[in-house]
């Protein structure tokens, strides 16, 4: 039996944060994965995925500019692109492990799981320790259909040594979205199912609508209220069916209708960790409903988005929290949002629903940017930004921001929210001309 302080299962980008700064604050640290060192984001998700639009944004922006002072527009080269993915991917797992061992952190490669008398099993290892901390993440969830086992993920996508010429997205969330506008760029035919009618739901309900609006003018075939009952072989391709009768052959289908959380091998019922549909039960102090037990990340039931920032800033708080007595109960910024493509779709605060819901409290602005200098000089075919303003202190308190640059706009509200400005606030301040921060003043 080998004894900590605290383990830590599950050696992502949460798992990891509350491991090296626990061992900062010298504790006996110990970390548990049981397949890829760094997690999702950087091997599977955030990272690979944004090397591979950063090719799509210059697309965009370069066809946006076609006849405006550029001809042609860049192709994407798949292989080459998914070469310099790999370029950056392949160092990861074996960068971050090599990381830990350095700091003087235990490490165990393999799935963890809870025994009854509360330590847990790595394969031939056996550990104990004060507390522990479950930070498993999430996996791509795979719909009940008839040929679920024909489905692929996003795992599979962001490794495509090639990527066929017509494909199929099942659910049109974040990774299905900014999938299609990969895969759009790169040529394919992309054919994006969802089963409603309001995909994007956290999101502004006119500016998903716009978001649609582009993806389908860059020739994806956006279909809502369409249910996808089977996929079966068809030669060397796939030939999927909807419950209101259409049919057509695709490449490949992807499942990209939502995540689940990862606790099946980890025997929580051994150790009374209760559990949800949606993750791990944890009170507001991230604990379980075991007083050892901490989770945080991915695996945890709770409403704020799936984001690596949030698991990076929860691995923070329990750095805090177990090195402290008394702690209080976690106290989250607010939290921005993006979908990523040629046209980026980002969320921040409170929302236009929730402001609508109170006309009282708050004013929304909704300005169409499009003709705006910044997105003229870029010509960028759509922008537009809906800003939430709290009327008794005339703080900017939310905004939905879409366009080629949203990423941008949002990060600049975001420390316009943290430090409690409003439109009087941001005209004391001068930023460098004709910038998207310059404009931040005409938000009223
Ligand atoms: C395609 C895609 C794109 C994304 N893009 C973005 C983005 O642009 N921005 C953003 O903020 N977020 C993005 N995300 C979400 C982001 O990846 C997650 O929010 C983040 O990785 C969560 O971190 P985590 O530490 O909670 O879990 P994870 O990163 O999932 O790490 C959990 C780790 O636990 C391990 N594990 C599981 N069970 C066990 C066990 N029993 N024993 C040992 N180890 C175990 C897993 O192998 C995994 O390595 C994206 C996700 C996907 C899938
Ligand atoms: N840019 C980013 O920050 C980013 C990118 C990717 C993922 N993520 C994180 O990962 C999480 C998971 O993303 P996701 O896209 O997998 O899930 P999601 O929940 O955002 O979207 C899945 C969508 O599929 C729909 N759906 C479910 N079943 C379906 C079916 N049978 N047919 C068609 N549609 C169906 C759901 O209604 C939902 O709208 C996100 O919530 C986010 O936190 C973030």
């Amino acid at each position: 039996m080998q004894e900590f302080d605290i383990v830590v299962i599950g050696g992502g980008p949460g798992g990891l944060a509350a491991a090296y700064g626990l061992h900062a604050r010298g504790m006996n640290v110990a970390v548990v994965e049981k397949d890829l060192w760094g997690g999702t984001c950087p091997n599977r998700g955030c990272d690979p995925k944004k090397i591979l639009m950063a090719a799509v944004e210059t697309q965009g922006r370069s066809e946006a500019l076609r006849g405006h002072g550029l001809s042609g527009v860049p192709q994407l080269d798949w292989p080459a692109l998914m070469a310099a993915k790999r370029a950056y991917t392949e160092k990861i797992p074996d960068g971050t492990h090599n990381g830990l061992q350095a700091a003087g952190i235990a490490t165990f490669h393999g799935e963890a799981s809870f025994n009854a008398d509360g330590t847990l099993t790595v394969g031939d290892n056996q550990l104990n320790a004060a507390n522990w901390i479950i930070a498993t993440g999430q996996e791509p969830r795979l719909p009940q259909i008839d040929g679920q086992e024909w489905l692929r993920t996003s795992n599979e996508f962001l490794d495509l040594d090639n990527l066929p010429e017509d494909i199929t997205l099942m659910g049109a969330g974040y990774v299905g979205v900014e999938l299609a506008a990969i895969a759009n760029a790169a040529g394919t035919q992309v054919h994006l199912v969802h089963h409603s009618d309001r995909p994007l739901r956290a999101f502004d309900g006119d500016l998903v609508s716009d978001l649609l609006d582009r993806l389908k003018a860059n020739g994806i075939d956006v279909q809502l209220n369409t249910e996808i009952t089977q996929v079966a072989p068809a030669d060397d391709q796939y030939r999927v069916a909807t419950a209101d009768g259409q049919s057509w052959t695709t490449g490949m289908v992807f499942a990209t209708a939502g995540r689940m959380p990862v606790i099946a091998g980890l025997h929580l019922d051994r150790v009374d960790v209760a559990t949800t549909a949606h993750g791990i039960k944890v009170d507001g102090t991230l604990r379980t409903t075991n007083p050892h037990i901490f989770a945080l990340g991915d695996v945890v039931d709770r409403p704020q988005p799936k984001l690596t920032p949030v698991a990076g800033f929860e691995g923070r708080y329990l750095t805090e929290t177990l090195t402290t007595c008394d702690a209080p109960a976690i106290k989250y910024p607010v939290i921005p949002s993006v979908v990523y493509g040629k046209t980026q779709l980002a969320q921040l605060g409170v929302t236009t629903t929730q402001a609508a819901a109170e006309p009282a409290k708050y004013r929304v602005s909704d300005l169409d940017l499009t003709h705006w200098y910044s997105y003229q000089r870029i010509q960028d075919p759509r922008a537009r930004i809906k800003v939430v303003i709290d009327k008794t202190t005339a703080h900017i308190v939310g905004a939905a921001v879409l366009s080629s640059e949203a990423e941008q706009v949002i990060n600049y509200l975001d420390f316009v929210i943290q430090n409690h400005m409003g439109p009087a606030d941001i005209s004391q301040t001068i930023t460098a001309y004709p910038t998207l921060a310059s404009d931040l003043t005409y938000f009223n």
